[in-house]
């Protein structure tokens, strides 16, 4: 198997990211554009804990912290809403930025040429639509897809019986899977509080043992968090039954017939998935009515998991067979909480995804060499 093809100019990723966009263009989408400074202060919180480590931020002496853009879908969101917002499809294409900590040979600066649809009235269609458009554009090149459902994770994890604060460490976990299972380990006490922990709850007056304050949290955060640890040591377990549905869901990984079958299966026992598990047989059909194969389509619950921490449903990529060391060539997913967010409590459906130039570029060359 040879190299890959150096990478492409940008002459030549600009010229593959225009082909791409009239596609998206013909699909019924308008082009848009955003600014590529945002305002970091109002929106790096939106993107979670891996974007926001790895935004370029800088301080701008009128305007305060703004970042390169990390991606679009968060500044196009937040002009959909803050518009008319009837239903739309969008198209955009340029540059987004993201440091790379661990490689290398990772692009910190690449092309994304993206579909957003916006406010459609049945989900399943928005999110097939979405799939087929993509996959349509990708079809000459050798290129495997990946399905998830945030949603069904989500589900879970709310039909635990557990606190509230509980699950919502769960929650904002869930991109974090090693995070994840050791807070699972330890809510249902398989592994022991932190001795630290331990010995912080056993003190009488924490606060008066304590030295001046160094930190950056106030007196009150901090006297807050120890009664939040206090509440959680409180807790009782969860359930090892519980914690098997879990890890039942969280093992999925099948074909989307299978999976549907395996997760329609666990759902007797943990009825708190049913609305998310009905949801996917209703992506199923509209795929199907779109003429994707899903008895060869791979569904993973835990696919998506280290990806955009605003997905909330379905989510998917398409990665290079030849190369599955490349970052996908395409992604995208589904984020109506994202709009909620952005919407001042107004909340659309919204779906998109995005496909890189450069890769499509690179990846065409070689085929043709
Ligand atoms: N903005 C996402 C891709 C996407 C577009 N729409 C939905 N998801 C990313 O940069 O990874």
């Amino acid at each position: 198997m040879s190299d890959l093809a150096q990478p492409s100019s940008r002459a030549t990723i600009r010229a593959e990211a225009a082909r791409i966009e009239a596609v998206f263009q013909a699909a019924g989408a308008a082009v848009v554009d955003t600014a590529i400074l945002q305002p970091a202060e109002i929106l790096l919180d939106l993107y979670g804990e891996d974007i926001r480590a790895r935004a370029y931020v800088t301080s701008d002496p009128l305007k305060g912290e703004q970042m390169l853009r990390p991606d679009f879908t968060v500044p196009v969101v937040q002009m959909h809403m803050e518009s008319a917002a009837e239903p739309a499809r969008y198209t955009y294409s340029g540059e987004v930025f993201r440091r790379q900590e661990d490689d290398p040979r990772r692009a910190s600066e690449y092309f994304q040429v993206g579909y957003e649809i916006m406010g459609a009235a049945t989900p399943a269609e928005a999110d097939a639509e979405v799939f087929a458009l993509m996959q349509g554009i990708l079809a000459p090149l050798n290129v495997t897809p990946a399905t998830g459902d945030i949603g069904i994770l989500m589900a879970a994890i709310d039909g635990l019986r557990t606190t509230d604060a509980r699950k919502a460490a769960l929650r904002r976990h869930v991109w974090r899977p090693r995070r994840f299972r050791a807070l699972i380990e330890r809510f249902s006490g398989r592994s022991p509080v932190p001795a630290s922990r331990a010995a912080l709850l056993a003190m009488e007056d924490p606060m008066a043992d304590a030295g001046p304050l160094i930190g950056l949290r106030s007196e009150a955060e901090i006297a807050a968090r120890i009664e939040a640890l206090r509440a959680d040591a409180e807790a009782a377990p969860i359930a090892e039954g519980e914690v098997a549905l879990l890890s039942a869901v969280l093992s999925v990984r099948e074909t989307c017939p299978n999976a549907l079958e395996r997760l329609r299966d666990i759902a007797v026992d943990m009825p708190a998935i049913s609305g998310a598990v009905a949801a996917l047989a209703a992506r199923l059909e509209a795929l199907e009515a779109r003429g994707v194969d899903i008895a060869a389509l791979p569904f993973e619950t835990s696919y998506g998991r280290a990806q955009m921490e605003y997905y909330d449903g379905f989510v998917f990529g398409f990665s290079s067979a030849a190369h599955p060391d490349l970052p996908p060539v395409a992604s995208g997913g589904r984020y109506d909480a994202l709009t909620r967010r952005l919407g001042a409590g107004r909340e659309i459906p919204a779906v998109g995804g995005v496909i890189r130039p450069g890769l499509v570029a690179r990846l065409s060359a070689e085929g043709a060499a």
